[in-house]
């Protein structure tokens, strides 16, 4: 049984970038890796509905967070025996954004912290109801918002692809969210959790 490990962070934090040095490391030491992404632009209709609805489409749908949380919470539970089939054949399987992006930013949008509503709505209907599995361990990647929101901005300046989204646009939001994601490392949600800068080269040994 593999290892289940997640990226976590803001937009334009390095997730990606961190989730393929991680994946070249662990590759390199003989590990077996399989990685995957949320949302699951492409694959999945319910993570295409929510990517429109963060560019302006689908009328009112973007105004409620749940209803938000919701579709990339049904995108999730589509991949759940996808990544139970990829723990069985791997040593690590390797998530960008999992459950806890669900809980930092629907909690972020309503005003609440780790310890609300919110949080606890996310873990019952996704770790509860849906079954997904648990994280053996989640990695908050700590690059501030305002570093992350630039690096976010050029990424779009030079990828039309990747043009910002309403949550990418509103940093209070964004600021919101990383001190959501900061209490979840301090409540140790769902696992254990590991806070790390993007340069930080020591601890990236130390993971798995
Ligand atoms: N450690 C780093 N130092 C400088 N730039 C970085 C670093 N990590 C990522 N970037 C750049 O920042 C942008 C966002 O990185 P990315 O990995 O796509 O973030 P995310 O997946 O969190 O949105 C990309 O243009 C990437 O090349
Ligand atoms: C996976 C996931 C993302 N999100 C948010 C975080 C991002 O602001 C937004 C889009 O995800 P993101 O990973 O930023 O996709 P991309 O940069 O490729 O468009 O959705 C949630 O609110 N809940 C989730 O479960």
């Amino acid at each position: 049984m593999g290892t289940l490990i997640v990226v976590e962070g803001l937009d334009g934090a390095g997730k990606r970038t961190m989730a393929d040095t991680l994946t070249t490391r662990w590759e390199a030491d003989g590990r077996t890796v399989a990685t995957m992404a949320f949302p699951r632009y492409g694959e999945s209709v319910h993570a295409d509905i929510a990517s429109e609805a963060l560019h302006g489409e689908h009328g009112d749908l973007r105004s409620s967070a749940y209803a938000m949380a919701m579709l990339f919470a049904l995108d999730r539970r589509d991949a759940a025996d996808a990544i139970r089939d990829l723990l069985a054949t791997h040593d690590v399987v390797l998530l960008d954004r999992y459950v806890a992006s669900n809980a930092a930013y629907t909690a972020a949008r309503l005003g609440e912290s780790a310890d609300g509503d919110a949080v606890e709505w996310v873990a019952r209907l996704e770790f509860d109801r849906f079954a997904l599995p648990v994280p053996d361990r989640q990695i908050l990647l700590g690059t501030d918002p305002e570093l992350a929101r630039a690096r976010a901005t050029s990424r779009a300046a030079d990828d039309e692809s990747r043009a910002l989204d309403a949550y990418e646009r509103d940093t209070a939001l964004q600021h919101a969210t990383f001190a959501v994601y900061r209490d979840l490392v301090a409540r140790s949600w769902r696992s254990p959790w590991t806070a790390i800068s993007d340069s930080d080269d020591a601890v990236l040994h130390t993971l798995v």
